[in-house]
């Protein structure tokens, strides 16, 4: 698959998104600003990325995800918990930076934040039923199988 983006500060030119591994699910998303920014506790700002993407084909999107490290041993997570880019956004990829910890946490110029992962979408049509088709579940959830 193709995927079209635009650069939209120079600095992220040479520190381009590109997948870590043959295995890497993820691109890695920059913080692009001129000055380190401290998120203190329980703060959440909006952080530029620099860069755009189209992905066009409505058979696809993008999710933005924490990065693991960040978020278990900083606790520097999302705001709005995933980022969902639809495929007929054009602008600026924006990241929530959340800090859900107790300690206020630095972040450096292009350091990387967050990750960008591309995934399959379908959109449905709907057929109204007044009843589904019995299953052994039904409308059974929320812990009703158990604990163990
Ligand atoms: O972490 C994010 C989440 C969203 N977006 C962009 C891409 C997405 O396509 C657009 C709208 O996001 P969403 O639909 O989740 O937000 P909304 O609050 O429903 O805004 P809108 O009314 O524009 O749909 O904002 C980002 O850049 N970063
Ligand atoms: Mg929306």
């Amino acid at each position: 698959m193709k995927l079209q983006i635009k650069i939209l500060d120079p600095k992220i030119r040479e520190k381009m998104p590109s997948y870590a591994s043959l295995g890497s699910a993820g691109l890695d998303l920059r913080a692009v600003m001129d000055e380190p920014l401290v998120l203190q506790p329980g703060e959440t700002k909006l952080i530029k990325t620099g860069l755009a993407i189209y992905i066009g084909d409505p058979g696809y999107a993008a999710l933005i995800l924490p990065r693991s490290g960040l978020g278990h041993k900083h606790g520097i997570v999302l705001g709005n918990l995933v980022g969902l880019i639809d495929s007929d956004y054009q602008g600026e990829l924006m990241v929530s930076c959340w800090n859900r910890s107790q300690t206020p946490f630095t972040i450096e110029p292009m350091e990387r934040i967050a990750q960008l992962v591309i995934v399959p979408v379908v959109q449905p049509t709907f057929e109204v039923v007044d009843e589904f088709v019995a299953t052994e579940r039904g409308t059974d959830g929320f812990g009703s199988s158990g604990r163990h």
